[in-house]
């Protein structure tokens, strides 16, 4: 599920020829000196419509019942606020991710493939996509795509994730958390030292470029 959404973000021959692996062994390889800055990329809503997939899916399974527009979303979990809008609606909101081809049907958001594969042939950088699972899954993850209920406990330099606040057992992660805007989130007020990346258009390189030794 996961898997084949990342199949189709990459292109499907692509990741199937192992990209991040190949690269990894062969940058690390000649990268003796200088840092390497390690890139970590989430997916759901960074790279793939999460927000926009599930309400396509959820209008024309229950077209009969409410609904929340992308304007009106707050709030990272999706269920809680269908929930609220009355409470069946928690699981029938459950029930569309859940579903078999949710995941691999999503679209990928403008720009996110690109950045990745550009920041994938930068010199001295590494990039992993890391997502966290839903409860119900069934297949494996793709070696390069690291897969965690607990990002904290990835170590990296930076970390692109949608979900304002990214909390597990490290309380002092090593990446900083640069928050992906989505629908959910935009309306937030951040602290001023959390850094935005407003879409793929936003100027990414630069985040990056500052990390760099
Ligand atoms: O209401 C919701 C909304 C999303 N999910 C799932 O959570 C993860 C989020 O993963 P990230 O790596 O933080 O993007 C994703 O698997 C969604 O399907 C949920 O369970 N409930
Ligand atoms: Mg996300």
């Amino acid at each position: 599920m996961l898997l084949s959404c990342t199949a189709r973000l990459l292109g499907r021959g692509t990741l199937l020829r192992n990209p991040f692996k190949r690269m990894s062994v062969r940058m690390s390889s000649y990268s003796a000196s200088g840092k390497r800055l390690r890139v970590l990329v989430d997916m759901d809503g960074v790279l793939a419509d999460f927000e926009g997939g599930f309400l396509k899916k959820y209008r024309a399974r229950y077209p009969d019942e409410p609904y929340i527009t992308l304007e009106d979303r707050r709030g990272f979990w999706v269920s809680t606020q269908y929930g609220r809008l009355r409470s069946d609606l928690c699981e029938k909101a459950i029930s569309i991710w859940e579903s078999k081809d949710f995941f691999i049907e999503l679209q990928p958001l403008p720009g996110g493939v690109e950045a990745v594969k550009e920041m994938a042939k930068m010199d001295n950088t590494d990039v992993f996509i890391c997502t966290s699972p839903i409860k119900h899954y069934k297949h494996c993850p793709y070696e390069k795509v690291i897969l965690t209920r607990d990002k904290t406990l990835i170590s990296g330099d930076i970390l692109i994730d949608d979900k304002p606040d990214i909390l597990g057992v490290e309380a002092e992660p090593t990446w900083e958390h640069i928050l992906f805007t989505a629908c959910h989130n935009k309306h937030l007020s951040v602290s001023p030292a959390q850094r935005r990346l407003l879409s793929w258009s936003d100027d990414w390189r630069a985040m990056l470029d500052s990390k760099r030794q």
